[in-house]
């Protein structure tokens, strides 16, 4: 493993951006530091895919600073975008050429290129690198998508919504090469609904609800130490439910218990997930974990 990088590889401050009478992003603070996995959470219209898509440079701002790998995505050449990989959540217009066939071509954009069979291999595609991408599967797609975006060997990975439609094993598969990409320095942003995903790969998290960063910290830290104390659930001996939230889940059990002189019904101890405690962070910001994003409209700028 290489030595991890230091410094910042994202700065983002009093971002705002409004689309016509719509305000996405309104006011966000940020720093991303150089190496670490971030994930980017929110509901439906939060403004995380306006937030990376201004990082990208592909959207225009309406106010505030940003800066990446030391450049101001607005004013980003093509050498600062081939220090990019970028996985959108709808893939590109690829179908006629083969596996091997599109990334020889994006390979050949970049400076310094992985090699496009162990970038196959990598994403799991061994076995269709000479197969049309418009006749895989929509979740063999999203690995093409994957592997044009680490094929130019990023420094600044953004990652949105990489796995939708992966069947579960394809999920592990891909975690597992986003910890290599990590493990050789990549710095990765990315942006999910699955809440396991970002638990299972984030160094730390943002948690954006109205275009606003309502939480920020590290991954096993967010929402704080109160949202994330054990819970003793059972039933009485009229099948009524009860909870209590305890530090202390052994000692509620043992006493339980001994008071009933037997096994509690249907007794768990949960401890919340990154889910419980990302949809109270989500519902006391005031937002619904389950909007829908408006149906309103703007072109992306170049
Ligand atoms: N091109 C656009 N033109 C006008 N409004 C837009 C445009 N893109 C996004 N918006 C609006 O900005 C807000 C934030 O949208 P954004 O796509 O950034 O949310 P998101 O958090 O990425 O959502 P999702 O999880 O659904 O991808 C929403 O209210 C959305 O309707």
């Amino acid at each position: 493993m290489q030595s991890p990088p230091t410094g910042t590889a994202v700065r983002i401050r009093g971002l705002r951006k409004v689309y016509g009478g719509v305000v996405a992003v309104d006011g966000i603070d940020l720093d991303i530091r150089r190496g670490e996995t971030f994930a980017l959470l929110g509901p439906n219209g939060a403004g995380k895919s306006t937030t990376v898509e201004i990082l990208e440079g592909y959207r225009s701002r309406t106010a505030g600073e940003v800066d990446v790998l030391g450049v101001d995505p607005a004013h980003g050449g093509r050498d600062w975008k081939a220090r990019l990989g970028i996985v959108l959540q709808t893939g590109g217009e690829t179908g006629l050429l083969t596996v091997r066939e599109v990334l020889k071509h994006f390979a050949r954009l970049y400076p310094d290129p992985r090699d496009v069979d162990d970038v196959i291999a990598a994403v799991g595609l061994e076995a269709k690198a000479n197969m049309r991408v418009s006749k895989l599967s929509g979740g063999q797609q999203r690995r093409v998508d994957v592997a044009l975006g680490i094929v130019g060997r990023p420094e600044l990975l953004f990652l949105d919504e990489p796995t939708t439609g992966f069947d579960p094993e394809a999920r592990r598969q891909f975690w597992g090469l986003i910890r290599s990409l990590k493990a050789e320095g990549t710095t990765i942003v990315l942006t999910t609904h699955y809440l396991d995903e970002a638990a299972q790969l984030a160094d730390r998290a943002g948690v954006i609800a109205g275009g606003r960063l309502v939480d920020v910290g590290g991954i096993h830290e967010i929402g704080g130490a109160e949202a994330r104390v054990p819970v003793v659930r059972w039933n009485d001996a009229e099948g009524r439910p009860h909870e209590v939230r305890t530090h202390e889940p052994g000692r509620v059990v043992a006493s339980m218990v001994g008071a009933l002189g037997g096994e509690p019904r249907a007794l768990e101890v949960i401890r919340p997930t990154l889910e419980d405690v990302y949809l109270g962070l989500v519902r006391s910001a005031g937002a619904d974990p389950d909007a829908a994003a408006a149906d309103t409209n703007e072109e992306a700028v170049a």
